[in-house]
């Protein structure tokens, strides 16, 4: 029976159990002068008034247990950031759950029925209810000037009216703090929208863009991605900082451009010891067969033009010739003319490949032979 004595010497008190005792008087002011305390239990006693926001001092707090207590009053002024185990149930609290504790449990605050906001119900609108945290500068404010101030408002039905004169303009932004008005959500809401479809914008007009210039460069023919790396992947005139290659061409006749070349549909015919064969059809009919060499870097540019000289004056009924070359560093493309009627080994063997009849094409196909009059 009676309040609790002074604690305030026991500076070292880390635990203070005083459950299902049978103290009286208001929330004993000497405890929350105990800053190492880190577990605090006044449950089960006949404590009276306010829980006072002297309290917050206590950092160290793990756990708060109140319960079964006639403490009353709001809540809202509670802050420990490290609670772990609160029970504030079964007492005359009221107001709104403060946004730090609505992580705990319902039962942590039941019976006190004028308790409202998460985890509980929600609380009625702000104004209208006299027990609204917000509408009593106590909470917020222990320092009000003709109050106790140490202490959180006793009753609820001590609070004072949302217009209450004796309201500190602190107060009010402090409990408007954290809360975002209707206005400011709709707005927020709609920038985030506005971002959305500006973005999505941007990316349809990507990849819109390169859809067409795909279209029109494979002119709506099945042309695969990869068939495509000819052109997609070289050093191409239009790159900043790339050296202009140079396209010889044979026989004298200048029939393309490179760009001839770059603009036409490709269409892989397969690859070889020395690279990839690509059929290209020019936007003016013309087909040709491309061969891009695969190691790129190999030998100088004299050595590679005098290589395709000795080539392009080859002249056989049976032989390819070689019409014009392309060279760049990093890029080398043979141009021929498009043989349509396959090659004598596919003619041969259809699919099913002969190990005799393989080398004996690869040996002709070596030398740039092909079936162009079968
Ligand atoms: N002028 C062309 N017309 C039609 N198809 C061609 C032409 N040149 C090459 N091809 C086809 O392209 C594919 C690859 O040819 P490529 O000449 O690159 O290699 P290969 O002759 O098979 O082998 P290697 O390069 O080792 O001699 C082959 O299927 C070939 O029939």
């Amino acid at each position: 029976m009676g309040p609790v004595p002074d604690l305030s010497n026991l500076t070292a008190l880390k635990l203070l159990f005083l459950s299902h005792n049978q103290f009286t008087g208001e929330f004993p002011a000497s405890v929350t002068s105990l800053f190492r305390l880190y577990r605090l239990d006044l449950s089960s006693n006949n404590f009276t008034g306010g829980i006072p926001v002297t309290i917050n001092r206590l950092t160290h707090l793990l756990t708060l247990r109140l319960e079964e207590n006639r403490f009353s009053g709001p809540v809202s002024g509670l802050n420990l950031p490290n609670l772990q185990d609160l029970n504030i149930s079964a007492n005359r609290l009221s107001g709104e759950i403060p946004k730090s504790l609505s992580s705990f449990p319902m039962a942590a605050f039941g019976s006190n029925t004028a308790l409202c906001g998460a985890p509980l119900e929600k609380c009625k609108s702000i104004g209208s209810d006299p027990t609204k945290p917000g509408s009593d500068g106590a909470l917020a404010s222990p320092l009000m000037p003709g109050r106790n101030p140490t202490v959180i408002a006793s009753s609820p039905s001590s609070l004072p009216a949302s217009g209450n004169p004796n309201r500190t303009p602190n107060s009010q932004r402090r409990h408007n703090a954290g809360k975002i008005s209707p206005l400011a959500l709709i707005a927020i809401i709609l920038g985030d929208v506005l971002v959305l479809a500006l973005v999505s914008l941007l990316l349809y007009c990507y990849f819109w863009r390169n859809y067409v210039a795909k279209m029109r460069d494979g002119k709506g023919s099945k042309v695969l991605e990869g068939e495509k790396i000819v052109y997609s992947s070289s050093p191409y005139p239009a790159q900043p900082g790339f050296e202009r290659g140079r396209m010889v061409f044979f026989e004298g006749v200048r029939r393309f451009e490179l760009e001839d070349l770059l603009r036409a549909s490709a269409e892989m015919l397969g690859k070889g010891g020395f690279g990839t064969a690509y059929k290209a059809v020019l936007d003016d009919g013309n087909v040709l067969a491309v061969k891009r060499l695969k190691d790129a870097n190999v030998g100088g540019k004299r050595e590679f033009e005098q290589q395709m000289e000795v080539l392009g004056r080859l002249r056989h009924p049976n032989l390819v010739s070689l019409k014009a070359y392309y060279f760049a560093r990093e890029e080398k493309l043979l141009v021929y003319d498009y043989m349509p009627n396959g090659s004598l080994f596919w003619l041969l063997h259809g699919t099913f490949q002969m190990p005799f009849s393989f080398i004996y094409e690869s040996v002709l196909s070596f030398s740039g032979i092909k079936l162009g009059n079968i």
